[in-house]
C-alpha cells in the first residue's frame, strides 16, 4: 500500500497511545454461488481505537454491510484477519451486537423492556432480575423509560430505533456495530436519532462501527471515517472528523468537507498528492 501520511493521526505516531479494539488487516470478502465468485472486499485494512465512533463510508455496492457481517463472524474472509481484542473473530459472539435498520424485527409479542432483556437471558449474561435492572437502566438512557411495558407496534420508527439501540447496549458489547441504522427514517427522525446517538455515546462512550453511505452522516456520527472505492470496495482514505457534529450542519467548513469526501469517493483522478489540495489536515489516501 502506497500511503500519503497529510499531517500524520496520533495513532500513527504512536500506536501504543490507543488502546485498539478491533483490528482489520488486509481482508478479502467474496460471496460465492454456483453461477460465480462475487469479491465484495479486496485488502481493506483499518482499527478502531475504544471508543471511536468509526464509519464505512462508500457507494452502493462496495461492501460496507459484508464487512460488518465479517467484523460480527457470520462471514469468513477469504484473505486477511479480523481482531477483536487481539483474538481472531471466527464466529458471532455476544461482544458483538449489530443494530439494522429494520427495527421490525423486534419480537411483537414482547413489551419493550422483555424485547432489552431477551439477548441478556438467551446469551445467560445475567440471570432475570439483573436484567431486568440493565433493560430498565438502558431504557432510560434512551428515553423510553416510561414505555418498558409498551408492545412495539404501539412505537413510532424512532422509538424503535431506541429500542434495539437500548437492547445492543444493554450486552455492553465490546463493539457496536450499526448498519445504515437510521436509514428507513424520515429525514427529521434521522437528524434527531443522530443527535441522540452521539448525546448516548457521550454518556457511556461505547466503541461504534457504523456504516453508512451518506457523506453527511458519517461527518455527524464519526469521528473518523473509512472511505470504500467502488465494488470491490477498498480502502479510498481514512478521514479524521471528530471536528464536526450537528452544529456543523450548513456552515461552510462542513460543506467543503462533503464536496472533498465526494470527490475523494468518486474522482477517479485523485491522487496520492491531492490530500494536501484537498485542504485536508488528517488524511491518509491509499491505493
Ligand atoms: N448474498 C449475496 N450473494 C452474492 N452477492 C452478494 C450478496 N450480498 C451482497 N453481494 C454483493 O457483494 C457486494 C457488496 O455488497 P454489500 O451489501 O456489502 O454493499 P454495501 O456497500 O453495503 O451496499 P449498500 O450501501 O447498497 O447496502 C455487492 O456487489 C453485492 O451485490
Amino acid at each position: 500500500m502506497n500511503a500519503l501520511l497529510q499531517g500524520h493521526t496520533a495513532s500513527t505516531l504512536n500506536p501504543a497511545a490507543f488502546d485498539t479494539v478491533l483490528q482489520v488487516q488486509k481482508v478479502s470478502l467474496e460471496y460465492r454461488t454456483p453461477q460465480r465468485v462475487v469479491r465484495a472486499t479486496h485488502e481493506v485494512s483499518f482499527e478502531v481505537d475504544r471508543a471511536d465512533r468509526f464509519v464505512l463510508l462508500g457507494p452502493s455496492g462496495c461492501g460496507k454491510s459484508t464487512l460488518l457481517k465479517a467484523v460480527a463472524g457470520f462471514i469468513e474472509p477469504v484473505a486477511g484477519s479480523i481482531r477483536l481484542d487481539g483474538a481472531q473473530v471466527r464466529e458471532p459472539g455476544p461482544d458483538r451486537i449489530v443494530v439494522f435498520q429494520e427495527f421490525d424485527q423486534l419480537p411483537p409479542w414482547k413489551t419493550v423492556k422483555q424485547n432489552v432483556m431477551f439477548p441478556l437471558l438467551a446469551s445467560r449474561t445475567l440471570g432475570r432480575e439483573d436484567a431486568e435492572e440493565r433493560a430498565l437502566h438502558y431504557l432510560e438512557k434512551v428515553g423510553l423509560a416510561g414505555f418498558a411495558d409498551a408492545y412495539p407496534h404501539t412505537l413510532s420508527g424512532g422509538m424503535k430505533a431506541r429500542v434495539a439501540i437500548a437492547r445492543a447496549l444493554a450486552m455492553q458489547p465490546k463493539i457496536l456495530l450499526m448498519d445504515e441504522p437510521f436509514a428507513a427514517l424520515d429525514a427529521l427522525t434521522r437528524r434527531k436519532m443522530q443527535e441522540e446517538l452521539l448525546q448516548l455515546w457521550e454518556e457511556v462512550r461505547f466503541t461504534l462501527l457504523f456504516v453508512t453511505h451518506s457523506i453527511e452522516e458519517a461527518l455527524i456520527v464519526g469521528n473518523r471515517i473509512l472511505l470504500l472505492s467502488p465494488h470491490p470496495g477498498r480502502v479510498r482514505a481514512e478521514i479524521n472528523s471528530h471536528q464536526f457534529d450537528l452544529h456543523s450542519l450548513g456552515g461552510v467548513g462542513f460543506q467543503q468537507t462533503a464536496q472533498r469526501i465526494h470527490r475523494l469517493l468518486f474522482d477517479e483522478e485523485v491522487d496520492s498528492g491531492q490530500g494536501a489540495e484537498l485542504g485536508f489536515h488528517d488524511i491518509r489516501i491509499a491505493y
